[in-house]
Formats: structure tokens, C-alpha cells, sequence
């Protein structure tokens, strides 16, 4: 069954050139000034993803593989094409976004999982389990804004995964945690593939993506290259840009 259909997908974005506008620019006639451009992050995106595949998103900097998970959370939508999704996502993505600044970890633990459909005793029940794995037992009733950079992407972590949807996206965030953390949530994304969740995930860690996906989706210049076995798509992206994911 398939879990996630994308159809012809594409999104454009504002170039905004203003502040780079040169003071010559403001002498030239009106035809001659650089115009703000837009450009399409993604175009013609095609594929379609089964429940309980894993998949690894590579490609270099800026073409396109955040701005895919995004519209596979709804956080945006497209201009072109369809992204359906049939069921709950659990989005590891733009860490800081999903949390309230001025709310404590605690509260924050209670409104990320209440949005994702959990019930109080649900949350009551897990709530130790969710601040033991991210080792923060001594911040629960401090500002998220005041967690050290590693200590978010804990927390974040320990919430995301622990959220009963069946499909998890990973952008790239494992890279913040120290070794041991990595390792903690390895584990748990291994178990959580057993369970048979679906699995996006960004990473320029060729190891990780090896570990992890069965599935790649190759993106440059805002197209998708190849969508084959993870090898495959390490290999020409390797043969291509010189080196690693
Ligand atoms: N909200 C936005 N407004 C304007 N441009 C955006 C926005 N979000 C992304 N972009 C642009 O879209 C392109 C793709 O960005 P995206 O973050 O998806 O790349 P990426 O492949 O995830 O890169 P990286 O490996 O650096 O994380 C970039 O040129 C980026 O500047």
C-alpha cells in the first residue's frame, strides 16, 4: 500500500535580491535594474513510496531535499502537482520551529504530543520515558529556549520518535548529537523500522543512509535524478559530485 504518492510535484521560491541591488542599479533606468526572480526548488518530482520503506533523500547543498520533507509534512504546499500522504507524520525537521520559546520543556512535551493526537495519560504515561532518553531529567521545568543546541535536538528527538505516526522524517539533525546520543537514536530508528514505520531521511552521512535506507532519492537542480537501491544512488552521486553524500 502505498503511503505517500507524489505526483509532478514543484514549488517555487522568491529570489529577493534587494539588499544586493548595487548603487549602480539605482541609476539605471527602470528596464535595466535586476529584477527579482523566482526560481522552481523542485519541478517534476514523481514517485511514490510504500508503508514501512526507508528512504534516504541525498543530493548537495540547496537542491531541494528539506524542501521535499517539508511538503511531505505540509508545512508548505506546492505550486505544481500533488503530495498525498495517507496517514500521520512524526516530522524531524527545522528543530527549533515545532517548539514554543518561552514554554518550558515540559509543556512543550505535552503540546508537541497532544497535537499528534496523544492523550494527557498517554503523554502522563511516557512523559519520563520521553525526558530519560533525551538525559535532560534536570531542565523539565526549564524555558526551551534556554536548552543548550545539543540539548534541543534531544529533546526533539525523544518527543518525534516517540509519537505514535506512522511515518518519521529525519532531516539531517543526527548530526548535532554527541556520539552516544547518535548511537541511542540509531536504535531507536532500527526499532521503529522493525515496527514497520516509513522512513524519510536527509543525511550526508553516506554510513547513516547505508545503515538505514533501502531506497534513495537522488535530487540536483531541484529534479529528482534517480530513484533507485540506496547503493545505486550513492554511487552516481558519488561519480558526480566528487565524494561523499
Ligand atoms: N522559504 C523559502 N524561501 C525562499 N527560498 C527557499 C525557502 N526554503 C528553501 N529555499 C531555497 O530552496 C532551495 C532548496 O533548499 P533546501 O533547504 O530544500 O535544500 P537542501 O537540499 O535541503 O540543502 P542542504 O543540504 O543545504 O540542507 C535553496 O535554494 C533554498 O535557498
Amino acid at each position: 500500500m502505498a503511503v505517500i504518492e507524489v505526483a509532478g510535484l514543484g514549488i517555487r521560491f522568491k529570489r529577493t535580491r534587494s539588499s544586493r541591488r548595487s548603487f549602480k542599479d539605482l541609476f539605471a533606468g527602470r528596464a535595466r535594474r535586476t529584477r527579482p526572480g523566482e526560481f522552481w526548488a523542485l519541478r517534476d518530482v514523481t514517485f511514490r513510496v510504500e508503508a514501512g520503506e526507508a528512504i534516504g533523500v541525498v543530493g548537495r547543498n540547496g537542491q531541494g531535499k528539506s524542501t521535499l520533507l517539508k511538503l511531505v509534512a505540509g508545512v508548505v504546499l506546492p505550486d505544481e502537482g500533488t503530495v498525498d500522504v495517507h496517514g500521520g507524520v512524526a516530522p524531524l525537521i527545522e528543530i527549533t520551529g515545532g517548539f514554543v520559546q518561552d514554554l518550558t520543556v515540559k509543556d512543550n512535551v505535552y503540546l508537541t504530543a497532544g497535537l499528534h493526537g496523544m492523550t494527557k495519560a498517554e503523554i502522563d504515561a511516557a512523559f519520563d520515558e520521553i525526558i530519560g532518553f533525551a538525559g535532560i531529567e534536570d531542565f523539565v521545568g526549564t524555558p526551551y529556549k534556554h536548552l543548550s543546541s545539543g540539548m534541543k535536538v534531544r529533546l526533539a528527538f525523544s518527543v518525534v520518535s516517540r509519537l505514535d505516526e506512522p511515518i518519521l522524517l529525519v532531516d539531517e539533525v543526527l548530526a548535532v548529537g554527541d556520539k552516544a546520543f547518535r548511537e541511542q537514536c540509531y536504535r531507536r530508528i532500527e526499532a521503529l523500522l522493525a515496527e514497520g514505520r516509513t522512513l524519510f531521511l536527509v543525511s550526508h552521512n553516506e554510513r547513516d543512509l547505508k545503515r538505514f535506507c533501502t531506497r534513495g532519492l537522488y535530487l540536483d537542480k531541484g529534479g529528482l535524478v534517480v530513484d533507485g537501491p540506496i547503493e545505486d544512488v550513492l554511487e552516481r552521486y558519488a561519480r558526480e559530485h566528487g565524494g561523499k553524500a
